[in-house]
This record gives C-alpha cells, structure tokens and sequence, in this order.
C-alpha cells in the first residue's frame, strides 16, 4: 500500500533521522515507536502527504477497489474540529468535505460507535479531552480509509476509549486497511500489530515482529517508557 525508500527528513542542518526504508502491507498494523523526538510525528506526516522528505521517496499504491484511488485518514495531534458546531454537525461538516455519501443517521451511528450519542448536539468546544478525541477519530473512521495513520490517538482517552480504539483498529485491518500507529504504550498496543518499527539515533533501528523486540538490544538512552514496558516482559505475548 505504502513504500518508503531511503527517506530521510532533516530541519536545516539538524538530521531527525535517514535512509527510512520500508513498505506497509494492506491488512496489517504497524506499530511506531521511540523515545520523545525520535521523528515518529514527523515520519508520519512524511507518510500522509503532509510534509516532503528531505531525501528518498513514498510511493502510494494507486491500484485498490476504489476508482478515485487509495483514501487516507490521518489521526494527528489537531483534531480538526470545528468548537462552534455540535458533535454532529461536525461529522455532517467533514462529510461534505470528504464527499462521502452517509446519511444523518449514518452520522448519527458513527457518534453512537464512538460512545458519543448522547452528546450529539452538544457544541466540541465544551467537550473534555477525551470526548474530542473520540469525535475526531469518528471524523476518521467514517471516511473507512484504505490508509489509516494514528499518531498517539490514545492521548486523553479512558480505558473503555482506549478497548474501543483498539477494536476500531482491528476492525481496520480486518476489512483490509494498512494501519500504522504511534503509540507509546507499547504493552497495550504490541498485542494489535503485526510489526513493530523502532526509531532510535535517526534511523530504524528496528523493523520486525513485536515479539522478536524483546530481545532487541536497545541504544542506551535511546528509550524510556518502552524500554520499562520490554523488561515487563508484556509487549509480547
Ligand atoms: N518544523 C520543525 N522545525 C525544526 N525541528 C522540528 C520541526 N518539527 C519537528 N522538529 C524536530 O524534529 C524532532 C522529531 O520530532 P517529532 O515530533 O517527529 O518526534 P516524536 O518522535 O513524534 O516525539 P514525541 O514522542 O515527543 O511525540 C524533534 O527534535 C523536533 O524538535
């Protein structure tokens, strides 16, 4: 679905990391993770389009079962919501914006998937952290993307959130979707994914099964919280 060959993204003179190379399959979930800084939001942004890389380049597949080619959604840090309109009618805006064809009530069982019914007609900019986040990933998942790119979209998000984001996840990847994930919970994401993708001293430092990390020898300093996660033992079950 989604190769990267060589990339490298550097700011000015500073090297954030180079020479990125790999591909991610249709029906899979990879999971990204590092310490703080190591290029994760960075490299999936260069992943989505949004950001060039400095060096190397990303080749989407443009065969698929859509005419218009694969569609993307991306989870990042914004949320991409409008405070001013209501739970719903933020969905009805993204709707229009995307040209999907759902209807209201379509859009309403998006909210109810996401546990939000009862704040349908509530205005986002009143909503906790958690429920913007639950409405931006419905913004997200009810465009059924080919391509879906989630950067920390736990953040904010308590355990029920959390159960439900992870179904959503394997619902993804089961209809087909390449999912990659940014996540620094690596004990209650590994479990998800196929693949395990570990950005340390600005390159990849590890490419392979979750499990096998485990043995991995991590870069003194490299890592922190999920470096605790490994010595658990957790991540891989
Ligand atoms: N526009 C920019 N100009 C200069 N440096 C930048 C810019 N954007 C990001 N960086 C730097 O790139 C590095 C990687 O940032 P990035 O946000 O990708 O890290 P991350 O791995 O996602 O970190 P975190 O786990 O803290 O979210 C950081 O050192 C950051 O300061």
């Amino acid at each position: 679905m989604l190769e990267l060959d060589r990339v490298a993204k550097l700011y000015g003179a500073k090297v954030i990391f180079k020479d990125v190379s790999c591909a991610f399959a249709s029906g899979s979930v990879s999971l990204l993770v590092g310490g703080n800084g190591a290029g994760k939001s960075t490299l999936m942004r260069i992943m989505a389009g949004l950001s060039r890389p400095s060096a190397g380049s990303v080749r989407l597949a443009e065969s698929g079962p859509r005419a218009e080619g694969p569609r993307l959604g991306y989870l990042g840090h914004a949320t991409f919501l409008y405070p001013g309109l209501t739970a719903l009618e933020n969905l009805a805006f993204w709707r229009t914006a995307h040209g999907l064809r759902l209807s209201g009530a379509g859009l309403s069982a998006m909210l109810e998937r996401v546990g939000l019914a009862a704040h349908a007609h509530e205005r986002a900019g009143i909503f906790s952290r958690g429920m913007a986040q639950r409405l931006n990933l419905a913004r997200v998942l009810m465009l059924e993307p080919d391509l879906l790119l989630l950067d920390e979209p736990g953040t904010g998000l308590d355990a029920a959130s959390l159960a439900l984001l992870r179904r959503e996840i394997t619902a993804a990847r089961q209809r087909g979707a390449c999912v990659a994930l940014i996540s620094h919970d690596l004990a209650g994401d590994a479990p998800l994914a196929d693949r395990l993708l570990f950005l340390a001293d600005r390159k990849l430092a590890y490419d392979g099964p979750p499990a096998a990390f485990a043995g991995f020898d991590v870069p003194a300093g490299a890592i922190t919280d999920t470096g605790a996660d490994r010595e658990g033992g957790i991540c891989c079950a």
